[in-house]
């Protein structure tokens, strides 16, 4: 296996196209000339242009000449594993539903594909006649910590539950080359420890496993059981590449000029904007507000020993929580330990919502003095789920700048109706000003949302949850997957904030200043405190 001529795929003098078209542009400016994967090998795509690259092994363009890229094998099993946050449905709640009815599919049941990765049909009956191999199916299962989720909803899991699920649903294919994308987004400490580990042994005989191809960010750290790596850039792809014990230097001099931009254009944004973002705030209703003002308010929200429960079983017990108006909280705990429950409290997504333990503005929340729109009508938010929910409606349908503008559907973060068109001047000179200010004009009528990097379509999903000057703001994992120069500049955007913030975020560098913290450690224990900063 380890002889020179094998390899698992070899790319030689390889342009790569979109479509067919004469006019379609390259994905990369220049031709690809060597790219080759062995089979011991594990590979880091680093750098902004990893999406493309990972595109291009998975084969999802035309490659020019058509005999410029070759597998090992006639049908090469690649398979890429593709993290979108939890499955995605019509609505942000069918998540939290208690009532399953007998479609939904188990964790257990969407690993072993029963359903066919589709949840528009019958989870029941079988639509592939693949064997599984029910021998690595369990010693998956057991390695990725999934054995006691087997059986829950596959839609209940938690965003940390759902990757690892999705990690086991596409080794179990025992594909000849492994994609996966950001492996570590949005995993807490013990699983990305977990996954790190599994994928450091994967690419050994005694699993059958196969080469990994990972790709990871700039900031990222770089796993030690990758053996090689390829540093490629959005538009002129392939800048480096080869075993990283032979590369240190080039990495080293990519990460010092990356952390020097950054720094620089810290420094200059900072002093330059500070007006600007006056101007983006000005019209939330907290702007302006002093000390004095803000302890007379009642608490934006209060809860007054909060319980929720799957069939008797604890997720939240008995939690009290104070948030007063205009402070920023940062929501920690482990994957699976009740963050995004907690949220879809907040905004009503829960069945259990409505809840009179739920104080909001002094006032508490029942049936009839409540509904959702009310609810919502103070709420913006950004998190994994809305991302999958929007890409799947209206990614290939609304340009940057309409989803920006759907930001101001009032009762709802949940709302993709088309909205430019129905704004006052006013609301379209916020919309355009944001545009300005995190620098997508060049593409906000030109592109659709799908068409865009992932760290952009995060940048805009960020910017949508403010337009509305929405009181309390809620950013679940708002910035993971970003790169880090947006991301930066969205922190920093926060700092002039006047709203109430909350955060769920598992990684310090994706986490926005806060003044407080709650961590929720099991049900029924958490810790309240301060953050010094
Ligand atoms: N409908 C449901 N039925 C049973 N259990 C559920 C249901 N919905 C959620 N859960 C469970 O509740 C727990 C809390 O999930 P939640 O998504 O709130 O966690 P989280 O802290 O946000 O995790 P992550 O960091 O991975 O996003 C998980 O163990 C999840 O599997």
């Amino acid at each position: 296996m380890t002889s020179k001529n094998h390899f698992i795929v070899r790319i030689t003098n390889a342009l790569f196209k979109q479509s067919l078209s004469k006019t379609a542009q390259p994905v990369f400016s220049k031709p690809i000339s060597h790219f080759e994967i062995k089979p011991n090998e594990n590979w880091v795509l680093w750098g902004p242009g990893k999406a493309k690259m990972m595109n291009i092994l998975s084969n999802k363009y035309l490659c020019e000449s058509p005999t410029s890229m070759s597998f090992m094998k006639l049908n090469p099993h690649v398979e890429q594993v593709q993290f979108k946050g939890v499955i995605p449905t019509a609505h942000l709640s069918a998540r939290y539903e208690y009532y399953k009815d007998e479609f939904d599919q188990t964790c257990k049941q969407f690993i072993l594909d029963n359903g066919a990765n589709s949840n528009k049909v019958s989870y029941k009956i079988s639509t592939s006649d693949r064997k599984v191999n029910m021998e690595l199916y369990n010693k998956l299962i057991k390695s990725l910590k999934l054995v006691e989720l087997q059986d829950r909803y596959a839609m209940g899991l938690s965003n940390g539950q759902m990757r690892r699920a999705r990690l086991t649903h596409t080794l179990l294919k025992e594909p000849d080359l492994l994609l996966v994308d950001d492996p570590f987004l949005g995993l807490d400490p013990t699983a990305t420890s977990i996954i790190s580990k599994f994928l450091a042994t994967y690419n050994h005989e005694t699993l059958g496993g196969c080469p990994i191809v990972i790709g990871l960010r700039y900031q990222d750290p770089l796993p030690a059981w990758t053996t090689h790596i390829c540093c490629v850039d959005e538009t002129n792809g392939i800048l480096f590449q080869g075993p990283i014990n032979e590369l240190q230097q080039k990495i080293n001099a990519i990460k010092s000029r990356e952390d020097k931009i950054l720094q620089e254009k810290k420094v200059l944004k900072t002093a330059e904007n500070s007006f600007e973002i006056d101007d983006l705030v000005a019209s939330h209703p907290m702007y302006g507000r002093d000390r004095h003002e803000i302890i007379k308010m009642p608490e934006t929200i209060e809860l007054k020993g909060l319980d929720v429960s799957y069939k008797g079983e604890f997720v939240l017990r008995n939690l009290r929580w104070k948030v007063e108006p205009g402070s920023k909280w940062h929501i920690r705990g482990d994957n699976g330990s009740g963050k995004s429950t907690l949220l879809s409290l907040l905004t009503a997504e829960h069945p259990q919502s409505w809840n009179s333990k739920v104080v909001e503005n002094g006032k508490e929340r029942r049936t009839g003095n409540a509904n959702y729109f009310d609810i919502n009508k103070r709420i913006g938010m950004s998190s994994p789920e809305l991302h999958a929910i929007f890409l799947k409606n209206s990614g290939d349908r609304l340009s940057i700048r309409e989803c920006i503008a759907t930001g101001f559907h009032e009762g709802s973060s949940n709302n993709f109706i088309p909205m430019w068109d129905k704004l006052s001047d006013n609301q379209k000179k916020i919309v355009n000003m944001y545009i300005t200010y995190f620098e997508l004009q060049d593409i906000s009528e030109t592109k659709l949302f799908d068409e865009v990097s992932v760290s952009k379509q995060k940048l805009i999903l960020f910017v949508r949850s403010l337009v509305k000057m929405p009181e309390v703001l809620i950013l679940d994992e708002a910035f993971s997957g970003m790169e880090a120069e947006p991301m930066i500049r969205c922190q920093e955007f926060l700092e002039y904030w006047p709203g109430t913030v909350l955060v769920v975020s598992h990684i310090a560098e994706e986490t926005p200043k806060c003044d407080h913290f709650l961590r929720l450690i099991s049900p029924g224990q958490y810790t309240i405190g301060n953050i010094e900063n």
